[in-house]
């Protein structure tokens, strides 16, 4: 390898000549042995493989030979005869050089020549005899063109193409060198080139190669020898794996392959022969393994049975017990109530275990709906006589929108504890008069035949008014019994009213459950959401202030009633639940006298039009009934974050209608109570200490809740003085302290800029436990006995 005019083809004629007399005297030391040689010569000229032997200059053709390699088609063998015969082929392979005049060399060599010599050789003993090896290689003698620099060669024309193959066909083979020589990764190009296709097996296969490289001393080719070193360093590189190649011959091969196939044959025979003697422990020992594994498995399957049986009897055990606990803590909860009422009933009705009873209790109607036919949860149960009702299996009632199961849903909670008190008066008193159930029974039917008839607004609203009619009722239910007892009762009141905020709060996921009563004295208010029941004075039957504002008509009925039994109070209590049952009959007939279309207009003309209003006439009714409202909060000492979230929320809607309905009722209730002796009773004082609290804490919000211009604004607004000392707690304490629309919507604003959680909508509205998802087309009104 080296630039033109280096003396390649000097160095390579005296390393063949000199070879080719070195394996002549090889031969003739080694007279033992038999050798033919072999003689092909051929030139890559222009990337085409010549026969330098033959006259032909026909272009040969490379072959894949699986086992030798790439061959060259037709490609003239000679044997040679002698050394002389050798010389001659080579003087022929001269002549037929392609052999060109450049500038730099007047004989340049413009083609790749590669001289073969096969040399076979074997034991001349063993000729003739059939079983004799035969050693056979080959050495190429390979003088590569020049490379060159056209501007040095003053190569063109012929020259300049034949040059351009040349510097290809080495560019290609220093490109294999290079890859060799960095440890055979990745593809190494032979095929780009006939040079490196024809020496694979010379540069990277079963050789030994040496590459001479040949350099001019001349100043002005030092970059070409320059890279004739670098290739040079590349090729020292490239590691080759020569080894011998013994060629049999048919007859030993054919022994030799006899041979072998004895062997195998016996070992198919014979396969626990000693011949294999490992395989056969190794089988054995598998067999162990398996066996042992097969006997673990047994095993853990009959562990694993005892183990499941086990488990399903305890688990039919712990069903058992549960249920046994639950019906006993059920009853156990009734006889108790039934037994201790008049003293203890309240307390029981209080404990956190009645309300884990009670969700038990679902829990297990749930589990068991053909113990406890469970009834559409679209139904608010609030009276003795639908948790009789519950107890028979229910006909199929039309699905009620899913909107009012929602909202019904966790006053049912409520429902049930009142069920169970409930079934207890029964238990206990079973003389209780006819005339006192009798009202509740009808009730209970007029339920089931209104959920007969689906889905109805108006039911969902009366309903709403009943849970509160509950809710206040328990001080009537329990003057029945004892009257000695009323505290208490009031507290089941109360807590059954805070049970349905919680409840609600639970499924309806609300934010607002840190509802601003319980951020103060949540003990000692008795603020509507969340009143005390230990300090709260009850008197000792619903007052009849409250009835007559609820029941006028009734109410004059009852005043002819006690005048000919002497026993007002009694009548009227069971009067007041009856009440409804009353309502609902007329309706009902109403109803069944009008068409459709009419019922949705027969509150106007309907007796409940005296108690409920008309939404047709709520615009006329709403101020009035809120101002009544704005009133009973001045006289009752309501929480002031109440009245605000209450004014701001129910506007005049005529969904509002109810909740005004049921806040006018409960503070009327709140404050005949707390002055039923005559005198204000402790509750009052501590209602006024909650509204102290509260504005205590109105006035500390102010500092971070209002800015200095602000609170200046507020000051002259509310006409205190801006010198005056303690002007944030004077104002504080001027906080709806006045009835007037202006002062309370200036009250309003101004606490709902301190407190938060003031947001319109829907889910606030719960917080007063109820909330009525009234889907009212537009442009139609409803009545509230309608349905
Ligand atoms: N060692 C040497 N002693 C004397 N003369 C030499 C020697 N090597 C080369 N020459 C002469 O140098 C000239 C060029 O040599 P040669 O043709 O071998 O170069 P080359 O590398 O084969 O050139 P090209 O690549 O162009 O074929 C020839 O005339 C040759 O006789």
């Amino acid at each position: 390898y080296g630039q033109t005019s280096s003396g390649k083809t000097y160095t390579m004629l005296g390393i063949t000549e000199h070879s080719m007399a070195e394996i002549y005297a090889y031969i003739d030391q080694h007279p033992d042995r038999e050798f033919i040689l072999r003689f092909s010569a051929m030139e890559i000229y222009n990337e085409a493989v010549r026969d330098l032997l033959s006259s032909d200059t026909t272009p040969l053709r490379l072959l894949d030979d699986p086992e030798k390699g790439t061959v060259v088609e037709k490609l003239t063998e000679e044997t040679l005869r002698d050394k002389g015969h050798l010389l001659e082929l080579l003087a022929v392979c001269e002549a037929q050089r392609q052999i060109g005049e450049t500038a730099l060399n007047e004989t340049s060599s413009r083609s790749h020549q590669i001289l073969r010599l096969t040399v076979e050789s074997s034991a001349k003993q063993f000729l003739g005899k059939g079983n004799s090896s035969t050693l056979q290689a080959c050495v190429n003698f390979v003088d590569l063109a020049g490379s060159e620099r056209a501007s040095q060669t003053a190569a063109s024309g012929m020259r300049l193409k034949e040059g351009s193959h040349i510097n290809k066909s080495l560019l290609t083979l220093g490109k294999v060198i290079r890859q060799l020589s960095g440890g055979r990764n990745g593809h190494i190009p032979y095929r780009d080139s006939k040079l490196t296709r024809i020496l694979q097996s010379s540069l990277g296969g079963n050789a030994r190669t040496a590459i001479i490289c040949t350099m001019s001393p001349a100043h002005c080719h030092v970059e070409q020898s320059r890279n004739t070193l670098l290739f040079a360093n590349c090729a020292k590189n490239v590691v080759t794996n020569a080894q011998v190649n013994v060629v049999m011959s048919d007859k030993a091969l054919v022994k030799h392959l006899q041979r072998e196939l004895t062997r195998l044959e016996n070992e198919l025979k014979f396969p626990g022969s000693a011949s294999c003697p490992t395989h056969a422990e190794v089988l054995k020992e598998k067999d162990e393994q398996i066996k042992k594994l097969e006997e673990q498995l047994k095993e853990l399957m009959e562990e694993k049975d005892t183990v499941q049986s086990e488990l399903e009897n305890f688990r039919k055990v712990a069903s058992d017990d549960h249920l046994n606990c639950l019906k006993a803590r059920r009853w156990d909860a009734h006889s108790r109530s039934s037994e201790s009422l008049p003293r203890n009933m309240s307390e029981d009705a209080l404990s956190c275990s009645d309300t884990y009873d009670l969700v038990d209790q679902d829990l297990l109607i749930d589990a068991q709906p053909g113990l406890f036919p469970r009834r559409p949860s679209n139904h608010v149960f609030d009276s003795i006589d639908e948790c009789q009702e519950n107890l028979v299996a229910y006909p199929d009632v039309p699905d009620v929108s899913e909107e009012h199961c929602k909202e019904v849903q966790c006053v049912e909670t409520n429902g049930l504890r009142e069920r169970i008190s409930q079934e207890s008066f029964h238990a206990q008193k079973p003389e209780t008069p006819e005339k006192e159930r009798r009202p509740m029974t009808d009730q209970a039917e007029d339920c089931t035949d209104e959920e007969k008839r689906g889905e109805s607004i108006a039911k969902t609203a009366e309903n709403a008014i009943e849970l509160y009619a509950c809710d206040s009722d328990p001080s009537f239910e329990i003057e029945k019994y004892n009257i000695d007892e009323e505290p208490l009762a009031l507290k089941r009141c109360v807590v059954s009213s805070r049970d349905t905020v919680l409840a609600r709060s639970s499924s309806c996921k609300a934010s607002f459950m840190v509802i601003p009563n319980s951020w103060f004295d949540d003990s000692t208010s008795m603020n509507m959401t969340t009143p005390p029941s230990e300090n709260f004075k009850f008197p000792p039957r619903r007052p009849e202030q409250v009835r007559r504002n609820l029941f006028p008509e009734k109410v004059a009925s009852d005043a002819i009633t006690d005048n000919s039994t002497g026993n007002a109070e009694e009548e009227s209590a069971a009067n007041d639940t009856s009440r409804v049952t009353e309502v609902k009959q007329q309706t009902e007939q109403k109803d069944a006298s009008q068409p459709q279309e009419n019922r949705v207009q027969a509150g106007t003309d309907s007796s409940t039009s005296t108690t409920f209003e008309s939404p047709s006439r709520w615009p006329f009714d709403f101020p009035k009934k809120q101002k009544e409202i704005i009133e009973l909060w001045h006289e009752c000492h309501i929480s002031i974050v109440h009245r605000t979230y209450f004014f701001l929320l129910f506007n005049g809607d005529h969904t509002d209608h109810i909740y005004m309905e049921v806040e006018h009722r409960r503070l009327s209730f709140i404050k005949h109570s707390s002055i039923a002796d005559g005198e204000p009773n402790a509750t009052v004082a501590s209602s006024l200490k909650s509204l102290r609290n509260e504005r205590d804490m109105l006035y500390r919000q102010m500092v971070r809740k209002l800015s200095g211009a602000e609170k200046e604004s507020l000051y002259s607004k509310w006409g205190i003085d801006r010198s005056s000392k303690q002007r944030r707690l004077q104002l504080s304490r001027l906080i709806w302290t006045q009835t007037d629309m202006e002062h309370v919507r200036e009250s309003a604003e101004l606490v709902s800029k301190m407190v938060q959680h003031l947001e319109r909508g829907q889910a606030i509205k719960e917080m007063f436990g109820l909330s009525f998802s009234l889907n009212l087309r537009s442009g139609k009104s409803f009545s509230w006995g309608g349905s």
